[in-house]
């Protein structure tokens, strides 16, 4: 099966160091892979590289097609973005926030479509922002306004999803809320890829990606015991992964 997402060799260079150090990794489709490792370990620098927001060398391919090849218009329609502590758009209206994520669907200057206003308060229903989406950005807060980004990378309606740090700011209800969203997404059959530091959040997901200092040491099912030796090796055996209640944990050691 064609992989979401694939990249071979991946080296990526920040104000002239290497934090990528050639790559190999595939993401399946309709699955949701977490991205997971300690701070440093070059997590956001993989999946803003595999969204086309950075570049280095080696390949990236995104649904068997090499990341170069597809136009700008199509690869927004194909890959969403909720990026981490995103600025700017201050003083727009939320549902004007998250009607960019209808731009890829639009024509140069056209105007907004029916089916543009509908997928925009269909996620703004979602992520249970309608009720503010005549505030500006910049006055909401850090939950809320999360909120209205994540229903901004709905309302494109793209087969994948890339989420780095989607539950900043969340209260537990809302994350509980993301977790359901997220799983929706894949029902349908779309693909999920999120980098997340709450363990336990990550292990709701169904394939895990463990990096550490700019390398994939290990990419696996979060059943797996594999996984879970995995991941309690790369933060120094600080953490546990237990079983409760048909659930995994992840626990200080
Ligand atoms: N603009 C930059 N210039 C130079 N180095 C950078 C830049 N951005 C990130 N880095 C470095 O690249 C490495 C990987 O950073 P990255 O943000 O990808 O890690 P991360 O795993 O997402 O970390 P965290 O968990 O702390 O968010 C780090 O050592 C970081 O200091």
């Amino acid at each position: 099966m064609t992989p979401a997402l694939s990249a071979r060799g991946l080296r990526v260079a920040l104000g002239g160091v290497e934090v990528l150090h050639g790559l190999d990794l595939s993401l399946p489709a309709g699955r949701w892979t977490a991205i997971v490792g300690p701070n440093g370990a070059g997590k956001t620098t993989l999946l803003k590289s595999l969204a086309g927001l950075l570049h280095g060398t080696g390949e990236v391919a995104l649904l068997g097609r090499a990341a170069p090849s597809w136009t700008h218009k199509e690869r927004a329609r194909t890959l969403a973005w909720l990026g981490q502590n995103e600025g700017g758009a201050e003083d727009l209206l939320a549902r004007d926030v998250v009607m960019l994520g209808r731009v890829p669907h639009q024509s140069w200057l056209g105007a907004a479509s029916g089916a543009d206003r509908e997928a925009v308060q269909a996620a703004m229903h979602e992520t249970q922002c309608w009720d503010w989406r005549d505030r500006p950005l910049g006055s909401l807060s850090g939950g809320q306004r999360q909120r209205v980004l994540l229903a901004r990378a709905l309302a494109v309606q793209a087969p994948i999803l890339l989420m780095d740090e989607p539950l900043a700011n969340l209260d537990p209800p809302h994350q509980a809320d993301w977790l359901r969203i997220v799983r929706a997404h894949v029902a349908r059959g779309g693909t999920a890829l999120s980098v997340l530091h709450e363990i336990t959040m990550a292990l709701h997901a169904d394939d895990v990606v463990v990096m550490d200092a700019g390398r994939v040491v290990h990419q696996g099912a979060c059943e797996d015991a594999g996984t879970h030796r995995a991941l309690e090796r790369v933060f120094a055996q600080r953490i546990r992964i237990h079983s409760l209640a048909a659930q995994w944990v992840a626990l200080p050691a």
